[in-house]
């Protein structure tokens, strides 16, 4: 089972964040996690992995187009992507400068390419995902590390 996180950064925000959700997914026995930049992962790598997380900055209240254009791009494998475990995580310049659209337009897709989409556990904020403004704190670090070890855990009950 695997699970693979990946993220579009230009200045190491939403890198950070990746790196704490791969973390978590780690914390999880027969699950591995594969992190990427967004511009590295393959149609396999999609193919391949039972969960995807999936990160970006916020642009202009949405995602980057960077990730966009890739999520176009591997639309030739949707047909076998249902029933993976999707969620995602952001970050913003400003408090309220997009995070929460950011993170349904990231849910979006996954949901329309047929994945179980999930937000973060209750032990973090029980809500859209990870998300935070600027670099991630203490807590958002704690937080994406939750997310992943949700994703994780739920692929290996769904697939295990
Ligand atoms: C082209 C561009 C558009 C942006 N638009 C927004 C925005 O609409 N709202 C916001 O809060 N921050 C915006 N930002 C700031 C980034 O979302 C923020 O700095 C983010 O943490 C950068 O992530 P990164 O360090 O992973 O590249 C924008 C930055 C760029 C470069």
């Amino acid at each position: 089972m695997q699970v693979l996180v990946t993220y579009f950064s230009r200045t190491g925000h939403t890198k950070e964040l990746a790196g704490e959700v791969a973390r978590g997914v780690q914390e999880v026995d027969s699950v591995d996690c594969l992190l990427k930049p967004i511009a590295e992962v393959t149609k396999e790598d999609f193919l391949h992995s039972d969960g995807i997380i999936i990160g970006s900055p916020v642009y202009f209240g949405g995602m980057a187009g960077e990730m966009k254009a890739m999520l176009d791009s591997f639309v030739g494998v949707r047909p076998k992507m249902a029933d993976k475990v999707g969620a995602a995580f952001a970050t913003s310049g400003d408090l309220s400068g997009g995070k929460e659209t950011t993170l349904i337009a990231l849910l979006q897709v996954l949901l329309i390419y047929g994945m179980i989409v999930v937000g973060d556990p209750m032990d973090a904020t029980g809500h859209y995902g990870v998300s935070c403004a600027g670099a991630p704190d203490a807590v958002t670090r704690a937080n994406g590390a939750k997310l992943g070890k949700r994703v994780a855990e739920l692929v290996k009950k769904l697939k295990g």
